[in-house]
């Protein structure tokens, strides 16, 4: 979803009001569909605190409340402002959900949620009280008393064109955005004041061109669809993929990566792998994997494959096998994703220049950093467009949040995922993503952006269902999740 400037969502939202819309309607809309993510995300937490601002991103905060109520939660307000402090239709809905929660203000409980309704678009400048007061007291109650913090439109205290933090700006773990994501927090320095991010979309709000050109896209569940099958569809169809990975003391790799490609979709896996690894491998691989003993890459060339992934867990293969492996990324025209020590034998024989566009890299930012020595002088965003400006290729620059791009395209960030991903081997899943989804003919750009969006949104659920906590989340629960996370996803019409 293209992300537009607070002044344009103001020009968006006064083109609904001029039509047909008020903003009572839109205000009821948005805090329910905040209310239904809430839900989603975060079921088992049951208790809420809303700190008010004066405008209406504190209304919107009070029918979130309603809403949770309704949902049997308990809930609690936190301003030191009076009824007649607030916007008339923000009265309105305190009045709704029972003006004595103004007067008996209760300490937000351990471990609950507390939702940041002090500024939306309307903010100006630095933190004034007493909104830094709250902003304060927000982030303390989420240090000492482990509470997850949701910002309702934009984190308080981020400036929603620019991204400039202000002093005592709100750590949000979690930020659901309202109409259309807002620049400012699509920019890489503001990941850890926005956390996760969602978006809730109403329909009345239609932006012209001109308020969208040039702006990054979100990847959200919204612009994003799964094909649907024909009912006598065979796995001749659904795709092959070929995937060279693991090496000694790094095998889980192979099985992380063949079985992501296999659990997206595709139809055949084959992994290519040394014969002297091959009995430690079969007994590792889920039976509906192939495995080849092979001792040379090029045999992969030597098949029909719809997509190859190259790299996870193959540490430094002898200058033999490096060599092949190269031939094989010049060779094939079929989707191919580079990850991992591939991404460094790239850029150790300098072969980065011979890559174009059938190739799909997937670089962390060290891997960035061999592959583009000037990364460490840019930003992640400056990264992305000068790599593209060396390679036609389609990059994944991986991170808490991932930028995808093309030469020529949008830069795409994702918007799921968690913290409990820094952990091995999430790499490994997210190439077998793309890989599976690949073979099934989405194209190479939409393929890396459902991928990491999957990715991320399994995590999420992980968390989310209790079966896992951000210490014990492994590359495997992604997997294990991924049904979750794909049914999320429309299918194509
Ligand atoms: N767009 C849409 O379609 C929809 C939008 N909706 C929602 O409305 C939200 C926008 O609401 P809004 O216009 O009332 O502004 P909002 O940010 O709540 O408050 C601004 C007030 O705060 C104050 N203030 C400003 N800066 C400050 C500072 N640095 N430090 C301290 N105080 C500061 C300033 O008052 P002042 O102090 O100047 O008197 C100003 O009047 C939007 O984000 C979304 O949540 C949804 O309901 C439905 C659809
Ligand atoms: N804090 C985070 N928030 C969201 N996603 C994350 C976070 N940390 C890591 N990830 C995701 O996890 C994956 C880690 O990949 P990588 O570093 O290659 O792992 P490995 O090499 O161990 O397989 C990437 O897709 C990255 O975007």
């Amino acid at each position: 979803m293209q992300s537009v400037s607070c002044q344009s969502m103001r020009a968006i939202e006064d083109r609904a009001f001029a039509v047909h819309s008020t903003a009572e309607a839109l205000m009821d809309e948005a805090g329910y569909k905040i209310a239904q993510k809430i839900l989603h995300y975060y079921p088992q937490l049951q208790h809420a605190t809303a700190y008010l601002g004066k405008g209406h991103n504190a209304g919107d905060a009070i029918v979130v409340l309603q809403h949770l109520q309704q949902a049997g939660w308990t809930v609690n307000l936190q301003t030191p402002l009076r009824l007649n402090d607030f916007a008339p239709l923000t009265q309105k809905k305190i009045n709704a959900l029972g003006s004595e929660y103004l007067q008996n203000q209760q300490p937000p409980a351990p471990k609950s949620l507390l939702i940041d309704g002090l500024l939306g678009i309307g903010a100006s400048g630095p933190l004034r009280d007493p909104i830094t007061t709250l902003a304060k007291s927000i982030n303390h109650h989420r240090n000492k008393l482990d509470c997850t913090v949701i910002a309702l439109d934009i984190p308080s205290g981020v400036n929603g064109d620019t991204g400039e933090i202000a002093k005592n700006a709100v750590l949000a773990d979690h930020t659901i955005t309202i109409g259309y994501p807002k620049i400012g927090i699509l920019k890489s320095n503001t990941v850890q004041h926005v956390g996760a991010l969602s978006l809730v979309t109403l329909p009345e709000l239609q932006p012209q061109n001109a308020e969208l050109a040039h702006h990054p896209h979100l990847i959200c569940e919204h612009t994003l669809t799964r094909k649907r099958r024909d009912f006598d569809t065979h796995k001749g169809q659904t795709g092959r993929v070929a995937i060279w990975a693991g090496s000694m003391g790094m095998l889980g790799a192979a099985e992380l990566s063949a079985t992501a490609a296999l659990r997206a979709g595709a139809g055949l896996v084959t992994v290519f792998i040394e014969p002297s690894l091959y009995p430690i491998l079969a007994s590792m691989l889920p039976p509906e994997i192939m495995l080849r003993p092979c001792t040379s890459p090029l045999k992969i060339l030597e098949e029909r494959f719809d997509a190859i992934a190259i790299g996870p867990g193959i540490g430094s293969p002898s200058e033999d096998i490096s060599n092949q492996l190269i031939e094989v990324v010049r060779q094939t025209s079929v989707p191919t994703v580079l990850d991992a020590d591939m991404l460094n034998l790239i850029a150790n024989q300098q072969a980065l220049p011979e890559l174009t566009h059938h190739c799909i890299l997937t670089p962390h930012p060290g891997e960035m950093r061999r592959l583009l020595p000037n990364a460490t002088r840019l930003s992640r965003e400056e990264t992305v467009k000068q790599f593209l400006e060396l390679v036609p290729v389609t990059l994944l620059y991986k991170g808490a949040r991932t930028l995808i791009a093309q030469t020529n395209s949008p830069l795409f960030i994702n918007s799921t995922g968690s913290p409990a991903m820094a952990t091995a081997g999430q790499g490994d899943v997210l190439t077998g993503l793309i890989a599976g989804l690949c073979a099934q003919k989405y194209d190479q750009l939409e393929a890396s952006k459902i991928a990491v969006w999957l990715a991320g949104e399994a995590a999420q659920i992980a968390l989310a269902s209790g079966s896992e906590t951000i210490e014990t989340l492994t590359a495997g629960s992604i997997l294990q999740h991924l049904h979750f996370a794909f049914s999320q996803l429309p299918r194509t019409t």
